[in-house]
């Protein structure tokens, strides 16, 4: 049966390590007018969540963007968000919306978010599998699939794989790169974000053939067995993470941001996993989007406009095995002198 004549809304899981490129990629995706009728849930690691303004969005935590579709934020529970979702549209409360895509966080094992679908009687009478989307950063990327668990798992478990930042390394690491997705899953085509003819239909797709149950076997979503991945040492990395959340209620000097920012990833890259934030500047009347991922700091970008009526500066941190209260003393002590950072720190329970 076919999906339409079956009822059901896929679902399709949009994971990928921390800073690999899953927003830029849903972007990319929701700008595309054959997906206006889309839902997106947005499920973040860290206190302050950005994603969701840097979808360009308004605040809140559900919203219709302005491609028509519709955007929410999933803090806690991914079943009871799903539901809402769902009755909202039954209701008319939300546009007739035709799939779903769930951005994981970074550092999401996919297994859980998956089972999460197929374990709930409600969500699989509704909900159907679509392909779960994986990207993979080209310059990262192996040192992540090295070291961290999760980033195998999130591998193994996809139908598609998009190699992302292939424009950012030469050709031979991304051969490597390539050879090692393949190991660890031989059946899903590669793909390339920088493609500019890559074809997103075949990506947020669903397999054809949908069993009345709303089962589907090639999928991930439905692996009774999850794939047994060992990390190197064996120790579960979870434990050492945490994130930090910054927030400057003042503008922020570029020069002063920009030098402590280069020499605390020249110095603690390898365990500063993902740094993003929206900075109100000096001098500039729109924010600036900054994103840096271990070593790697990305050309910051100017935002259409705030996404809200916070006009603070916002920054997360994603830390492994690097105390955040010491990196808090270090922004004050390099970046704003005495001016009042409000921060928390948390342990990160990977989703
Ligand atoms: N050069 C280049 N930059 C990219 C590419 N894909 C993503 N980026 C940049 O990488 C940074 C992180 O991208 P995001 O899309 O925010 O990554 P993410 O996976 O959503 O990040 P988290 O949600 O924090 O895990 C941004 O500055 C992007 O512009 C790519 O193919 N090439």
């Amino acid at each position: 049966m076919s999906v339409e004549a079956s009822g059901f809304l896929p679902i399709n899981l949009l994971t990928g390590f921390l800073g690999s490129g899953k927003t830029t990629l849903l972007k990319r995706i929701l700008a595309d007018p054959a997906f206006a009728d889309t839902a997106v849930l947005i499920n973040e690691f860290g206190e302050i969540g950005l994603d969701h303004d840097l979808v360009e969005s308004v605040d809140g935590e559900m919203v219709l963007l302005r491609s028509g579709c519709v955007c929410c934020t999933v803090r806690d529970d991914l079943a009871t968000a799903l539901k809402e979702l769902y009755s909202r549209r039954e209701r008319g409360l939300l546009p007739p919306f035709r799939r779903v895509i769930i951005e994981s966080t970074g550092l999401a094992d996919p297994f859980p978010v998956l089972s999460t679908i197929k374990a709930d009687p409600v969500l699989r009478h509704h909900f159907c599998a679509g392909n779960v989307i994986t990207t993979v950063d080209t310059v990262n990327g192996l040192r992540q699939l090295d070291t961290y668990i999760e980033s195998n798992r999130q591998v193994a478990v996809a139908d598609r794989l998009i190699v992302t930042k292939a424009d950012l390394e030469a050709d031979s690491k991304g051969d490597s790169l390539r050879a090692r997705l393949r190991t660890l899953n031989p059946d899903a085509p590669i793909l390339t974000a920088a493609d500019p003819n890559l074809d997103l239909s075949s990506l947020v797709a669903v397999q054809s053939d949908v069993s009345p149950s709303g089962s589907l076997s090639q999928s991930g979503f439905y692996c009774e067995e999850p794939v047994r991945l060992v990390s190197s040492d064996g120790v579960p990395h979870q434990a050492a993470i945490s994130s930090i959340s910054l927030s400057i209620d003042r503008p922020v000097d570029w020069t002063a941001f920009g030098l402590w920012l280069t020499m605390l990833l020249n110095r603690h890259g390898e365990r500063v996993l993902r740094v993003k934030g929206i900075l109100n500047l000096n001098g500039e009347e729109r924010p600036v989007a900054v994103h840096g991922v271990q070593h790697l700091v990305h050309t910051p970008v100017h935002m259409d406009g705030w996404p809200s009526e916070d006009r603070s500066s916002r920054l997360v941190f994603i830390l492994d095995g690097l105390d955040g209260a010491l990196l808090k003393r270090s922004f004050e002590a390099f970046t704003l002198a005495h001016m009042p950072v409000v921060a928390s720190c948390q342990i990160a329970a990977a989703r």
